[in-house]
């Protein structure tokens, strides 16, 4: 069964409780969202393979570690998940960015598919699927089992906030998926909506409304 890894620490949870503000400005909001994913994405390559390499510091020879050239890919799911893009590359230079555009229609709740554009060598990378928000999880759940049809075997989803219910259908859907998350919050509301949340994430990003 895939883990939820809830991500507690005092960084993240202060600059959760500022994006939950209503009062935070798309500005501010995407500078936090940027600095919650380095962070987010800091934990999620906790487990990143190393070897050791023999290097010359100005004092002698030495063995030291270094990452096992694992191919790595970030696939945000536009628009929201494009907030989370630059914080985890700053940490994870060379990895390969792929997009894949959904949007959920506002009557059926269902994901809709606009855009998907892959590293060529995709199924050979271990991604890291990137969406703040985990509602009902139709839309990761969409992302992940398109990215699996073209082979992918190695995927890890990092969000912001979940919903019990999201977590629930993807995990159902996903169980070999792992997500990291900073909270899972109490519920969804009548039109699908985390409460409490932070509103809706691409709209708070890009000021679209
Ligand atoms: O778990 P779900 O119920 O599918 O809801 C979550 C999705 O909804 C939001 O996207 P939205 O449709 O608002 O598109 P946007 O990112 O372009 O704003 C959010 O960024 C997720 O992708
Ligand atoms: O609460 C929610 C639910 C879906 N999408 C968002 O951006 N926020
Ligand atoms: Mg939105």
């Amino acid at each position: 069964m895939g883990k939820v890894v809830v991500i507690d620490h005092p960084l993240i949870q202060h600059k959760l409780t500022l994006i939950r503000d209503k009062n935070t400005g798309s500005k501010d909001f995407r500078e936090i969202v940027k600095e919650m994913s380095m962070l987010i994405g800091y934990e999620i390559t906790r487990d990143l393979p190393l070897q050791e390499v023999e290097i010359e510091t100005p004092l002698c020879v030495t063995k030291s570690k270094s990452i096992a050239g694992k191919k790595l890919g970030l696939v945000p799911i536009l628009r929201a998940g494009l907030g989370m893009v630059d914080g985890i590359l700053q940490l994870i230079p060379a990895a390969k960015v792929g997009h894949v555009g959904l949007y959920r229609d506002p009557e059926t709740l269902e994901p809709v598919e606009y855009y998907c554009k892959l590293p060529t060598d995709v199924e050979e990378r271990d991604l890291i699927v990137l969406d703040p928000m985990l509602a009902t999880g139709g839309s990761a759940i969409a992302a992940i089992g398109f990215l699996k049809d073209k082979g992918v075997t190695n995927i890890k989803l990092a969000c912001i906030i979940a919903s019990p219910e999201g977590i629930k259908a993807f995990h159902d859907a996903h169980d070999d998926v792992d997500i990291y998350v900073a909270s899972v919050d109490e519920k969804l509301n009548d039109h699908a909506y985390i409460v409490p949340g932070l509103g809706d994430a691409g709209d708070r990003l890009f000021g679209t409304k």
